[in-house]
Protein backbone atom coordinates (compact mmCIF):
# COMPACT_ATOMS: atom_id res chain seq x y z
CA UNK A 1 0.00 0.00 0.00
CA UNK A 2 0.97 3.74 -0.95
CA UNK A 3 1.59 5.56 1.78
CA UNK A 4 0.49 9.28 1.35
CA UNK A 5 2.91 12.03 3.12
CA UNK A 6 2.63 15.68 3.57
CA UNK A 7 5.73 17.50 4.20
CA UNK A 8 6.50 20.56 6.25
CA UNK A 9 9.45 22.97 6.84
CA UNK A 10 9.64 21.68 2.88
CA UNK A 11 12.35 24.23 1.83
CA UNK A 12 14.12 24.08 5.09
CA UNK A 13 17.62 22.01 5.77
CA UNK A 14 15.74 18.50 6.77
CA UNK A 15 12.21 19.30 4.75
CA UNK A 16 14.55 19.01 1.38
CA UNK A 17 16.12 16.13 2.64
CA UNK A 18 12.44 13.97 3.59
CA UNK A 19 11.40 15.14 0.04
CA UNK A 20 14.67 13.41 -1.58
CA UNK A 21 14.43 10.66 0.72
CA UNK A 22 10.89 9.92 -0.25
CA UNK A 23 11.50 10.50 -3.89
CA UNK A 24 13.97 7.45 -3.25
CA UNK A 25 11.31 4.73 -2.62
CA UNK A 26 8.02 3.54 -3.94
CA UNK A 27 6.16 2.72 -1.10
CA UNK A 28 5.23 6.45 -0.63
CA UNK A 29 3.68 9.22 -2.80
CA UNK A 30 4.45 13.11 -1.22
CA UNK A 31 0.84 14.61 -1.47
CA UNK A 32 2.14 17.99 -0.74
CA UNK A 33 5.13 19.99 0.90
CA UNK A 34 4.21 23.33 2.64
CA UNK A 35 6.80 26.21 3.70
CA UNK A 36 6.14 28.85 6.17
CA UNK A 37 6.60 31.64 2.89
CA UNK A 38 7.60 29.86 -0.33
CA UNK A 39 9.12 32.20 -3.37
CA UNK A 40 6.18 32.30 -6.03
CA UNK A 41 7.51 29.47 -8.17
CA UNK A 42 9.48 26.96 -5.73
CA UNK A 43 9.62 23.27 -5.96
CA UNK A 44 11.87 20.73 -4.53
CA UNK A 45 12.31 16.98 -5.98
CA UNK A 46 9.69 18.38 -8.69
CA UNK A 47 7.19 18.98 -5.72
CA UNK A 48 5.78 22.22 -5.76
CA UNK A 49 5.69 24.05 -2.06
CA UNK A 50 3.06 25.60 -1.10
CA UNK A 51 2.26 28.37 1.92
CA UNK A 52 1.87 26.77 5.17
CA UNK A 53 -0.92 28.74 5.77
CA UNK A 54 -2.84 26.35 3.26
CA UNK A 55 -1.62 23.57 5.36
CA UNK A 56 -5.42 22.92 7.31
CA UNK A 57 -7.17 22.57 3.38
CA UNK A 58 -4.12 20.85 1.79
CA UNK A 59 -4.72 17.93 4.91
CA UNK A 60 -8.55 18.00 3.97
CA UNK A 61 -8.17 17.86 0.40
CA UNK A 62 -5.31 16.02 -0.67
CA UNK A 63 -5.99 13.24 2.64
CA UNK A 64 -2.23 12.43 3.41
CA UNK A 65 -1.83 9.42 5.74
CA UNK A 66 1.28 10.92 7.51
CA UNK A 67 2.52 14.62 7.89
CA UNK A 68 6.12 14.31 8.37
CA UNK A 69 7.42 17.62 10.20
CA UNK A 70 11.13 19.50 10.83
CA UNK A 71 10.32 22.83 11.78
CA UNK A 72 10.08 24.06 14.91
CA UNK A 73 8.07 23.36 18.34
CA UNK A 74 5.29 26.46 17.91
CA UNK A 75 4.48 25.32 14.35
CA UNK A 76 4.82 21.50 15.09
CA UNK A 77 1.79 22.11 17.95
CA UNK A 78 -0.33 23.51 14.75
CA UNK A 79 0.33 21.11 12.94
CA UNK A 80 -0.39 18.28 14.88
CA UNK A 81 -3.42 19.57 15.92
CA UNK A 82 -4.90 20.06 12.85
CA UNK A 83 -3.73 16.42 12.55
CA UNK A 84 -4.96 15.36 15.05
CA UNK A 85 -8.33 16.83 13.92
CA UNK A 86 -8.38 15.06 11.09
CA UNK A 87 -7.24 11.73 11.92
CA UNK A 88 -3.64 12.01 9.98
CA UNK A 89 -0.73 10.29 11.99
CA UNK A 90 2.20 12.63 12.78
CA UNK A 91 6.07 11.98 12.67
CA UNK A 92 8.16 14.73 13.66
CA UNK A 93 11.90 15.22 14.58
CA UNK A 94 11.88 18.57 15.33
CA UNK A 95 13.65 19.52 18.82
CA UNK A 96 13.80 22.65 20.81
CA UNK A 97 10.21 22.01 23.01
CA UNK A 98 9.69 22.58 26.19
CA UNK A 99 6.01 23.35 27.29
CA UNK A 100 4.39 22.69 23.70
CA UNK A 101 5.79 19.23 24.28
CA UNK A 102 2.42 18.11 26.08
CA UNK A 103 0.13 18.93 23.31
CA UNK A 104 2.23 16.70 20.98
CA UNK A 105 1.24 14.12 23.87
CA UNK A 106 -2.30 15.24 23.96
CA UNK A 107 -2.65 14.55 20.36
CA UNK A 108 -1.81 10.99 20.05
CA UNK A 109 -5.04 10.52 22.01
CA UNK A 110 -6.47 10.54 18.66
CA UNK A 111 -3.80 9.81 16.47
CA UNK A 112 -0.47 7.97 16.19
CA UNK A 113 2.41 10.51 16.68
CA UNK A 114 6.06 9.93 16.92
CA UNK A 115 8.52 12.02 17.81
CA UNK A 116 12.20 11.26 17.85
CA UNK A 117 15.03 13.93 18.22
CA UNK A 118 17.07 11.55 16.02
CA UNK A 119 16.43 9.18 13.29
CA UNK A 120 20.06 7.91 13.05
CA UNK A 121 19.98 4.51 13.89
CA UNK A 122 23.46 4.42 14.90
CA UNK A 123 21.78 7.04 18.04
CA UNK A 124 19.03 4.53 18.66
CA UNK A 125 22.16 2.15 19.11
CA UNK A 126 24.07 4.91 21.35
CA UNK A 127 21.22 5.18 23.57
CA UNK A 128 20.78 1.84 23.85
CA UNK A 129 24.86 1.24 25.19
CA UNK A 130 25.16 4.76 27.35
CA UNK A 131 22.82 3.04 30.11
CA UNK A 132 25.03 0.55 30.11
CA UNK A 133 28.40 1.72 30.24
CA UNK A 134 27.06 4.31 33.11
CA UNK A 135 25.69 1.64 35.55
CA UNK A 136 29.43 -0.62 34.79
CA UNK A 137 31.60 3.02 35.72
CA UNK A 138 30.02 4.01 39.09
CA UNK A 139 32.02 6.96 40.32
CA UNK A 140 33.00 7.52 36.79
CA UNK A 141 32.90 11.51 35.42
CA UNK A 142 30.42 11.55 32.77
CA UNK A 143 30.57 14.96 30.15
CA UNK A 144 28.64 15.71 27.43
CA UNK A 145 29.59 17.26 24.08
CA UNK A 146 27.54 17.88 20.78
CA UNK A 147 28.57 20.12 17.80
CA UNK A 148 26.32 20.98 14.86
CA UNK A 149 26.35 23.42 12.61
CA UNK A 150 26.09 27.26 13.12
CA UNK A 151 22.01 27.45 11.92
CA UNK A 152 21.05 25.16 14.65
CA UNK A 153 18.73 27.16 16.93
CA UNK A 154 18.31 24.84 20.18
CA UNK A 155 21.00 24.08 22.73
CA UNK A 156 21.83 21.45 24.11
CA UNK A 157 20.58 18.77 20.96
CA UNK A 158 17.23 17.30 21.02
CA UNK A 159 19.98 13.81 20.81
CA UNK A 160 21.72 15.53 23.95
CA UNK A 161 18.66 15.80 25.93
CA UNK A 162 17.71 12.32 25.34
CA UNK A 163 21.26 10.46 26.46
CA UNK A 164 21.22 13.05 29.69
CA UNK A 165 18.17 11.21 30.60
CA UNK A 166 19.33 7.89 29.65
CA UNK A 167 22.36 8.92 31.69
CA UNK A 168 20.16 9.78 34.72
CA UNK A 169 18.02 7.16 34.88
CA UNK A 170 20.85 4.57 35.10
CA UNK A 171 23.68 6.40 37.39
CA UNK A 172 23.57 8.97 40.93
CA UNK A 173 23.76 12.14 38.97
CA UNK A 174 21.99 15.01 41.07
CA UNK A 175 22.79 18.42 38.23
CA UNK A 176 23.64 19.22 35.12
CA UNK A 177 26.02 21.79 34.64
CA UNK A 178 25.92 23.42 31.19
CA UNK A 179 29.58 24.80 30.13
CA UNK A 180 32.11 26.07 32.74
CA UNK A 181 33.39 29.03 33.28
CA UNK A 182 35.82 31.01 35.70
CA UNK A 183 36.47 29.17 39.19
CA UNK A 184 34.31 26.01 38.48
CA UNK A 185 35.75 22.91 39.96
CA UNK A 186 33.92 19.80 38.90
CA UNK A 187 31.38 18.35 41.43
CA UNK A 188 31.72 14.57 42.30
CA UNK A 189 27.82 14.09 40.91
CA UNK A 190 27.53 16.43 38.53
CA UNK A 191 27.37 15.91 34.39
CA UNK A 192 29.25 18.32 32.33
CA UNK A 193 26.92 19.16 28.63
CA UNK A 194 28.61 21.65 26.13
CA UNK A 195 27.11 22.63 22.76
CA UNK A 196 29.40 23.41 19.87
CA UNK A 197 27.90 25.60 17.30
CA UNK A 198 30.12 25.38 14.20
CA UNK A 199 30.25 25.67 10.35
CA UNK A 200 28.30 23.12 8.62
CA UNK A 201 28.40 19.81 11.40
CA UNK A 202 25.80 18.06 10.50
CA UNK A 203 25.59 16.34 13.53
CA UNK A 204 27.86 14.77 16.29
CA UNK A 205 27.35 13.61 20.21
CA UNK A 206 29.91 12.23 22.38
CA UNK A 207 30.04 10.74 25.86
CA UNK A 208 32.86 10.77 28.08
CA UNK A 209 32.97 8.14 30.91
CA UNK A 210 36.54 8.65 32.82
CA UNK A 211 37.97 7.54 36.06
CA UNK A 212 40.26 5.30 37.59
CA UNK A 213 43.12 6.08 35.07
CA UNK A 214 41.08 5.42 31.88
CA UNK A 215 38.55 6.96 29.80
CA UNK A 216 35.56 5.12 27.46
CA UNK A 217 34.18 7.91 24.34
CA UNK A 218 31.12 6.54 23.14
CA UNK A 219 30.40 8.81 19.76
CA UNK A 220 27.88 9.35 16.96
CA UNK A 221 28.74 11.42 13.99
CA UNK A 222 26.15 11.97 11.30
CA UNK A 223 27.74 12.52 8.08
CA UNK A 224 24.88 13.57 6.04
CA UNK A 225 21.12 14.58 7.04
CA UNK A 226 20.41 12.33 4.37
CA UNK A 227 20.41 9.78 7.12
CA UNK A 228 17.83 11.05 9.28
CA UNK A 229 15.00 11.94 6.73
CA UNK A 230 15.73 8.23 5.97
CA UNK A 231 14.86 7.25 9.26
CA UNK A 232 12.12 9.70 9.41
CA UNK A 233 10.01 8.49 6.10
CA UNK A 234 10.69 4.90 7.65
CA UNK A 235 8.82 6.23 10.47
CA UNK A 236 5.97 7.66 8.12
CA UNK A 237 5.47 4.42 6.59
CA UNK A 238 5.85 2.45 9.53
CA UNK A 239 3.27 4.38 11.52
CA UNK A 240 0.58 4.62 8.87
CA UNK A 241 -0.83 0.87 10.15
CA UNK A 242 -0.78 2.18 13.85
CA UNK A 243 -3.61 3.14 15.94
CA UNK A 244 -3.82 6.52 17.98
CA UNK A 245 -0.70 5.96 20.66
CA UNK A 246 2.60 7.72 21.72
CA UNK A 247 5.83 6.15 19.57
CA UNK A 248 9.52 6.61 19.12
CA UNK A 249 12.19 5.32 16.62
CA UNK A 250 12.54 2.38 18.49
CA UNK A 251 9.50 0.98 17.51
CA UNK A 252 10.02 1.36 14.04
CA UNK A 253 13.79 -0.06 14.28
CA UNK A 254 12.78 -3.29 16.23
CA UNK A 255 10.34 -4.54 13.76
N1 LIG B 1 15.10 14.24 14.54
C1 LIG B 1 16.13 14.36 13.71
O1 LIG B 1 16.71 13.34 13.24
C2 LIG B 1 16.57 15.72 13.31
C3 LIG B 1 15.94 16.80 13.83
N2 LIG B 1 16.24 18.06 13.40
C4 LIG B 1 15.42 19.13 13.94
O2 LIG B 1 14.51 19.53 12.90
C5 LIG B 1 14.20 20.92 13.05
C6 LIG B 1 14.46 21.65 11.74
O3 LIG B 1 15.84 21.60 11.46
P1 LIG B 1 16.42 22.19 10.10
O4 LIG B 1 15.74 21.57 8.93
O5 LIG B 1 17.90 22.09 10.19
O6 LIG B 1 16.00 23.72 10.24
P2 LIG B 1 15.80 24.81 9.08
O7 LIG B 1 15.84 26.11 9.79
O8 LIG B 1 16.71 24.56 7.95
O9 LIG B 1 14.32 24.53 8.56
C7 LIG B 1 13.20 24.73 9.38
C8 LIG B 1 12.00 24.79 8.50
O10 LIG B 1 10.85 24.94 9.33
C9 LIG B 1 10.18 26.14 8.99
N3 LIG B 1 9.69 26.81 10.19
C10 LIG B 1 10.39 27.16 11.29
N4 LIG B 1 9.59 27.77 12.18
C11 LIG B 1 8.36 27.78 11.62
C12 LIG B 1 7.10 28.28 12.06
N5 LIG B 1 6.96 28.89 13.25
N6 LIG B 1 6.04 28.13 11.23
C13 LIG B 1 6.17 27.51 10.05
N7 LIG B 1 7.36 27.03 9.58
C14 LIG B 1 8.41 27.17 10.37
C15 LIG B 1 11.23 27.01 8.32
O11 LIG B 1 10.55 27.95 7.49
P3 LIG B 1 11.29 29.28 6.98
O12 LIG B 1 12.06 28.84 5.77
O13 LIG B 1 10.18 30.20 6.67
O14 LIG B 1 12.15 29.74 8.12
C16 LIG B 1 12.03 25.98 7.56
O15 LIG B 1 11.43 25.60 6.36
C17 LIG B 1 15.04 21.40 14.23
O16 LIG B 1 14.24 21.37 15.40
C18 LIG B 1 16.15 20.38 14.32
O17 LIG B 1 16.73 20.28 15.60
C19 LIG B 1 17.20 18.28 12.47
C20 LIG B 1 17.90 17.24 11.94
C21 LIG B 1 17.63 15.85 12.31
O1 LIG C 1 19.43 20.58 14.18
C1 LIG C 1 20.07 19.61 13.71
O2 LIG C 1 20.78 19.71 12.70
C2 LIG C 1 19.96 18.31 14.39
N1 LIG C 1 19.12 18.23 15.38
C3 LIG C 1 18.78 17.05 16.10
C4 LIG C 1 18.96 17.27 17.58
O3 LIG C 1 18.67 18.38 18.07
O4 LIG C 1 19.35 16.34 18.28
C5 LIG C 1 19.40 15.80 15.55
C6 LIG C 1 20.68 15.96 14.81
O5 LIG C 1 21.75 15.92 15.68
C7 LIG C 1 20.73 17.16 13.90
Amino acid sequence: MTTRIGVTGATGRMGREVLAAAAEREDCDVVFAVNREPAGDATVEGVEIEPAAEFDSLVADREPTVVVDFTGPESAVDYVETCAGAGVAFVTGTTGFDDEFEALEAASEDIAVLHAPNFARGVQALVNVVGDAVQDLPGYDVELVETHHNGKRDAPSGTANRLLKEIEANGDFTERTHGREGDAPRSEREIGVHALRAGDVTGEHEIVLAGNHEEVRLTHRAEDRGVFAAGAVDAAVWIAGQKAGWYDFADVISE
